[in-house]
Formats: structure tokens, C-alpha cells, sequence
């Protein structure tokens, strides 16, 4: 891919070499001229980013998201030496997904509540960081914790999004505020059904920063933004799903929705109200060889599928990845994965780009592994699919079309155009989902951090009622809950999976795995020295032979982790491999006490950063008892407890966990002071007495008949699964003896 760039640039190599490039950001003269293709100073830099290995200068390493780090001091021989070098308590015990960024040894790393840490790479000593305030009552806005995945770096500044919308740009040297911006416009906020929030990485290209969101469990309209990096100022805007009026929106959109999308929507469907989803939230990549930029367009809004759009069409683009030129946001290609969406089947997994031999010759192909459990290869330049192979078990479909990919259906499956249950796998949360997956050039191998989390997709009936506050996908909330009794436990557990395939994407088969205790685990790195490094749910974390998984180092991080690991070399010029650890994210909060079979863990949310020579392990003993079952009182009203479970899973399950079980990350109800006076818990789900602490207030979506029913069916669980709890304390991984 270098050669290939470099090849179209042979000007632009004359002019300005690899080598005066790196020394420029070296000696921090970042803000030098653009170069004249368009590219810039930092364009260059991240282009040949192998010729400076220490910085981890954009969210994959390189344009291509590969995860690939050449640097191999660290290798196979001495990886069993590895060392704490440092770590750095964070000021937020959720879910940790970001990958930090490394320019000149300095690391830049977001964490949860859209916060921006930069720390000495070399010691972990804090020079700065940044809190943008986001008001703490609108964490409901977002379906899946107030995660941040990561920020870009262009020009002497560092941006990354913000929760509640804004797109912020810092001096990288100070931690100053240079600009910020709100980017979700006034027309798509549409009351409390729809919702926009940030949490992903914004990438930039050609010095432009593109940032997407999510939103599409509530009701939302997918868009990206491209702003001008210096100045923020607003360039072009992509929406991802028709206007519902067929009309024009002003934006770089409007001619492929309405000549090419738009037929695909029923003109009718509650989209044309709920927005249609396709939330950009995660992958945006753009890739210099074809000078593109990719999206990865995530699942319909409402789910349901015969709500959503009566039934007709494939709904475009949802499902999809689409591609654009990065001056104008003009449409160029797309491909859909998943057409029909049901099943919050999002194709916003991580894009990657490789040259792989196909058929005799090399091809520059985007490949990628998508929530619907299919590896897609596509070619990077027309969109023309290539092959595509499931790399999980799925019942979904029974293959792709060999000549246009397109999902072969088990008519099942299609749950609302049959009006039956159906039990799916992937489920919702996809066979992957934005833990990253790695690609090493050395073994021709792709890791992917893959799982297994089934989901019984149930519809709602009496045709789509929508709730503010609440997700809305036209399923029926009682439902798709786990029954608390031994059997549905043990039946939906023993199919609860977690492992990495390391894949051949030129067979397109399997080569090897290693098995984990659950899902939702960490995101990968391969490394130069023929390792990768993933950290695990069970609070582990790990580095294996990139040719055959062997497990050669381990290291007790005592917390979940979910974020993907970075390697880099610090101002000591020794590497260092850093994680983010803190347990979140859907998979616990939604799950719940379900989630804990993948490891049990108490959240202290940190970086850690190992070397070969660290001194710094190992980590300080805290408390791993987590949240402690306290007795609850003994009177409930049993006549009450149904409804209270109705609204409990339809306002309250998405964080504190399905059915009122909490996997640890949020607090557990059913222990909580609140729930043993009305008042007392009026006072918080009702008048917002914890917003500062990210509880919304809850009394415009429900009365105050509503809440104590909550209230009552809290005690009613607290006392059902109070014994079993304080058992499990004493078991050795803390699950319940029901839960295998
Ligand atoms: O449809 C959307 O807009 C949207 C947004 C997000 C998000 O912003 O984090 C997730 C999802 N969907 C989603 O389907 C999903 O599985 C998911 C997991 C996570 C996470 O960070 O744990 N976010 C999201
Ligand atoms: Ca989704």
C-alpha cells in the first residue's frame, strides 16, 4: 500500500521525503505547509506512518486500521518478561473502549464521559487533561454507556466528540481549547424519540475531520459532518438514510437518496417519524491508495423491520458500507450487508484495508466482519464484492450470493414478516462488535475478537409505540429478557461465547482459535514480533503467538477490559504496549448478571502500559467484592410487580441490567438505600436527584404510579435473588451456582 501511494505521489516524494516528514513532527514543526496534493503535513505523516513506528498517529495506526505494529523489540522470545511499566488510575469507573493515540511520545487517550487525558508515554505522567462537562442526564440518550473510543490527531491538535454532540479540537501541547462545535444540526433533533449521542473516534482525511454518531435504539437520522480541521468550520454533511419527504436536505447526500434510496423505503413506514437509523457510530475510514472515505452504516430505526418500512425494500443504506470522496462528501459506491435489517445488524464494525493476493494478482480489498457474522471482501476502489464467508455461526442465512453477496434468508429469521419469535444468532450484539479486530502482513492473518451472545427477537404487538426515553424498536420489552429460572439460564448461557479466530481471508476459512471464558472481550494488536495482545473480560490480559494463539504472557488487570491495545516507542525509545482497562459497554449493562459468566470483575478504570524492563507491578490491591447484596425489606406488592417489571425493562434494563440483576459496572437496584422509601426513589428516578452522576430524571416519561411500581418490583427481585447472591460471594468467581 506505501509503494502504491507513493507511486501516485512520486511529486510530492521529490519535494517532501518520508524522512523530512518525520523529522518536521519530531522537532515539532507539525504545522509546516501542506504538501500540494491535499494530503498536508499530517496526511503525509499517518500515509508513512511505517516509517516512523513509535506514533500511533490515527485511531487503526494507519489509514488502512490494520492494528499492525511493526515494532518488535517486544517479540515471542522475551514477551514472557513483559513488565507494568506504569498505569494511571482514571477518574471514571465505566466502560473504557479508547484506542490512545501516540505522537512523539506523547499519548493522547480518551476515556469514558468523553474526557482527554495526555500522558508521558515513558511514565504515565499526566501533563494534561481535558473535561468538556457533559451534562450527567443524558447518558439515557445513548443506548449503550457514555463510551469514548478515541481521537484523531492533525496539525499540532488533538479532536475527539463529545456525548452530547460536540466535536472539540484541543493544542495537543497545552490541552487549550481551540474550537468546538456542535455537530448535530437544529433539524435533526426531533423531541425526545430522537436522540443523537458521540462516541465515536472522528478520522480525518485531506484536513477535513469526519465524525458520525448514534442513536438508532431511540430513533435517529445516521449523518457524518466533515469540518474543516483549523478552523471548524462545517464543509459537508452525508445522511445515511433518506429525507422522509423525499426532499432535498442541502446536503452532499441528497441526489443518491433521492434518485437511488429513497425507492427502497416504504413512503409510509414509521421511519418516515423514527428517522430510519443508519447512525454512522463507530467506522469511518478513509484510504489514500483510492482516495476514498469509507462509512460503515449501522441498523434500522425501529428495528422492526414491517414497522420500519411496512415490509418493503431494502432500506438503503442501512447495513451498508458506503463509500465517498473526502472533499465533498460525494457519493461514489456502496455495498449492503445487510439488506431488511431486523436484527440491529450494523455494518459499522471496524473498516479495514489490505493488499491481498486474489486469483494470481494483488488487490487492494477492504475487508471486513461485520455484526451479521460474515467476512465481506470487497474491492477498495468499486465497491465490487469478492468473496464473503461466515466467521461465526450463524442461523440467520444460509450463505451469501456468490455473484452479489447478497444474504441468503432462512425465512425465519425474518421475525416480522412471519410475526414468530426468533431466536438469532448473532444476535443484536453481532458475532463482533467494536472491539477491533487485527490484521498481521507478516502471517496474512486477520484476528478477529469474535462472539457469541444470542438474542430472541420478539414483536411488539398492537402495531409501534414508541416511548421517549426509552429505546425504541418495535419489540416487545417483556420479552426479550431472560427468565430467571435455572433452565432458561443454564439453556441461554451454555450458548454465551468468546474467542479469537484468527482468519484467512485468502481461504476465507478459519485457521486457528483461542477460546475465552465469555463474550465481550477487548479489541487486538498484532505486533512486528509475532504477537498479538488482548485484554479479556475476566480482567486479564493476554499476549499470543500470532502464528498459532500459544498464550505466553498474562497479567492480572483485576478489571474487565474491552478496548483495543496500542504499541509504541517512548521518548526512551523502548516499547511500550498500553491498554485501557474498565469493564462497560452494552454487554454488561443490558445483560446484566448474565454478563458476569464472562469473569467477574469490581471496575477501577485505568491505563497500563507494560515494557520489558517496567517496574511499576503489580497493580495495588482493592476491593473485589463489588456491589454487596444488602437485605432488602420484606413487603412488596405483589399486584404491582408486573407492571413494574414491564417499565423497568422498558426505561431501566438498558443500563442497570435485564431484569433488575446488575453485572457491576452501574449500581445493582436491588441493593440500593433508595428502593426501601417511595420518596427516597421518587426522588431519583422521578426528580433526577443523581443526574450529576449520569441518572436521568424520569418523570416525563412515566407518572408516579409507574415508579413505585418499579420501586415494588425491585424489592420483590432484590428478595428473590438476595440468598443466591450472598451464596455466590462466596464462590470463587462470584456467579451464582445456577449460572454454569
Ligand atoms: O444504532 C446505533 O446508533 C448504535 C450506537 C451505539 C453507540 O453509539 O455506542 C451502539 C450500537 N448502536 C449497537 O448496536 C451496539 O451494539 C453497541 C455497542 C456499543 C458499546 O459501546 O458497547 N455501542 C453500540
Ligand atoms: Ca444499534
Amino acid at each position: 500500500m506505501i509503494s502504491a501511494v507513493f507511486g501516485k505521489r512520486r511529486s510530492l516524494s521529490r519535494t517532501l521525503t518520508a524522512g523530512t516528514i518525520c523529522a518536521a513532527l519530531i522537532s515539532g514543526y507539525a504545522t509546516m505547509a501542506s504538501a500540494d496534493d491535499g494530503q498536508g503535513a499530517t496526511g503525509e505523516a499517518i500515509i508513512h506512518a511505517d516509517d516512523h513506528p513509535g506514533d500511533w498517529m490515527t485511531y487503526g495506526r494507519t489509514y488502512s486500521e490494520q492494528r499492525y505494529s511493526p515494532l518488535d523489540q517486544i517479540n515471542r522470545s522475551n514477551v514472557g518478561n513483559l513488565k507494568l511499566a506504569w498505569y494511571l488510575d482514571l477518574d471514571t469507573n465505566r466502560g473504557q473502549e479508547g484506542t490512545p493515540l501516540v505522537v512523539n511520545g506523547i499519548m493522547y487517550a480518551t476515556t469514558n464521559w468523553s474526557m482527554m487525558k495526555a500522558v508521558d508515554g515513558a511514565t504515565g505522567k499526566l501533563l494534561w487533561s481535558y473535561d468538556p462537562r457533559v451534562p450527567g442526564n443524558i447518558a439515557d440518550k445513548g443506548c449503550c454507556d457514555t463510551v469514548n473510543r478515541g481521537a484523531a490527531y492533525w496539525n499540532g491538535k488533538v479532536y475527539f466528540g463529545t456525548f452530547d454532540g460536540r466535536l472539540i479540537a484541543l493544542d495537543a501541547k497545552t490541552g487549550k481549547l481551540v474550537w468546538s462545535v456542535n455537530t448535530i444540526p437544529p433539524e435533526a433533533e426531533l423531541g425526545k424519540q430522537r436522540s443523537y449521542t458521540v462516541d465515536g473516534a472522528p478520522r480525518i482525511a485531506k484536513g477535513r475531520v469526519i465524525i458520525g454518531n448514534g442513536g438508532s435504539e431511540f430513533g435517529a437520522r445516521g449523518f457524518v459532518s466533515a469540518f474543516d480541521a483549523e478552523t471548524g468550520k462545517l464543509d459537508w454533511r452525508f445522511f445515511t438514510v433518506p429525507n422522509p419527504k423525499n426532499e432535498p436536505d442541502h446536503a452532499a447526500s441528497d441526489s443518491v437518496l433521492m434518485n437511488k434510496a429513497y425507492q427502497t423505503w416504504s413512503p409510509t413506514g414509521a421511519w418516515t417519524r423514527q428517522g430510519g437509523g443508519g447512525t454512522v457510530w463507530d467506522s469511518i475510514v478513509y484510504d489514500p491508495v483510492s482516495d476514498l472515505v469509507y462509512l460503515g452504516v449501522g441498523n434500522g430505526s425501529p428495528w422492526n423491520y414491517k414497522y420500519r418500512s411496512e415490509g418493503k425494500g431494502d432500506n438503503l443504506f442501512l447495513g451498508s458500507i458506503v463509500a465517498l470522496k473526502p472533499e465533498t462528501g460525494e457519493y461514489v459506491w456502496h455495498f449492503q450487508e445487510t439488506p431488511m435489517d431486523q436484527w440491529d445488524f450494523t455494518s459499522v464494525q471496524q473498516i479495514m484495508t489490505v493488499d491481498l493476493p486474489i486469483n494470481g494478482e494483488t488487490r487492494h480489498v477492504i475487508v471486513h466482519a461485520p455484526k451479521n457474522g460474515f467476512f465481506y471482501i470487497i474491492d477498495a476502489k468499486t465497491g465490487e464484492f469478492i468473496s464473503g464467508k461466515n466467521y461465526v455461526y450463524v442461523n440467520w442465512a444460509s450463505g451469501l450470493d456468490p455473484k452479489t453477496g447478497r444474504p441468503i434468508y432462512n425465512p425465519d429469521a425474518l421475525y416480522t414478516l412471519t410475526g414468530k419469535d426468533w431466536y438469532g444468532i448473532p444476535g443484536d450484539l453481532g458475532g463482533h462488535n467494536f472491539a477491533a479486530m487485527a490484521y498481521s502482513p507478516k502471517t496474512g492473518l486477520v484476528y478477529i475478537p469474535a462472539q457469541q451472545v444470542p438474542f430472541l427477537y420478539t414483536n411488539q404487538v398492537g402495531g409501534f409505540t414508541p416511548h421517549p426515553d426509552s429505546w425504541n424498536l418495535g419489540l416487545d420489552m417483556n420479552k426479550v429478557g431472560i427468565p430467571d429460572t435455572p433452565e432458561a439460564k443454564q439453556a441461554f448461557v451454555k450458548d454465551l461465547k468468546g474467542w479469537i479466530v484468527a482468519w484467512d481471508p485468502k481461504t476465507q476459512a478459519e485457521a486457528w482459535r483461542v477460546d475465552h471464558k465469555g463474550p465481550w472481550n477487548g479489541g487486538i494488536l498484532a505486533t512486528g514480533g509475532d504477537l498479538l495482545f488482548q485484554g479479556l473480560a475476566n480482567g486479564e490480559f493476554h499476549a499470543y503467538d500470532a502464528t498459532n494463539g500459544s498464550d505466553l504472557f498474562h497479567f492480572a488487570a483485576d478489571s474487565g477490559i474491552i478496548a483495543p491495545p496500542v504499541s509504541y516507542l517512548g521518548s526512551d525509545k523502548k516499547q511500550y504496549v498500553a491498554v485501557e482497562v474498565g469493564w462497560g459497554g452494552i454487554y454488561p449493562f443490558f445483560l446484566g448478571g448474565i454478563a458476569r459468566t464472562s469473569g467477574w470483575t469490581v471496575n477501577h478504570s485505568r491505563i497500563i502500559a507494560f515494557s520489558l524492563d517496567g517496574k511499576a507491578g503489580p497493580l495495588p490491591k482493592q476491593n473485589d467484592q463489588g456491589f454487596l447484596p444488602v437485605k432488602p425489606p420484606a413487603q412488596f406488592d405483589s399486584k404491582r410487580t408486573d407492571n413494574g417489571y414491564f417499565q423497568f425493562q422498558t426505561y431501566c434494563a438498558a443500563c442497570h441490567g435485564d431484569n433488575a440483576e446488575g453485572a457491576g459496572v452501574l449500581p445493582d437496584l436491588r441493593w440500593s438505600g433508595s428502593i426501601r422509601h417511595e420518596d427516597a426513589f421518587y426522588n431519583v428516578v422521578g426528580r433526577g436527584a443523581l443526574t450529576a452522576y449520569g441518572m436521568d430524571r424520569f418523570d416525563s416519561s412515566m407518572n408516579p404510579t409507574e415508579i413505585e411500581d418499579i420501586r415494588q418490583f425491585l424489592i420483590k427481585r432484590a428478595n428473590e435473588t438476595y440468598q443466591r447472591e450472598v451464596d455466590a460471594r462466596k464462590n470463587a468467581d462470584g456467579i451464582p451456582e445456577q449460572q454454569p
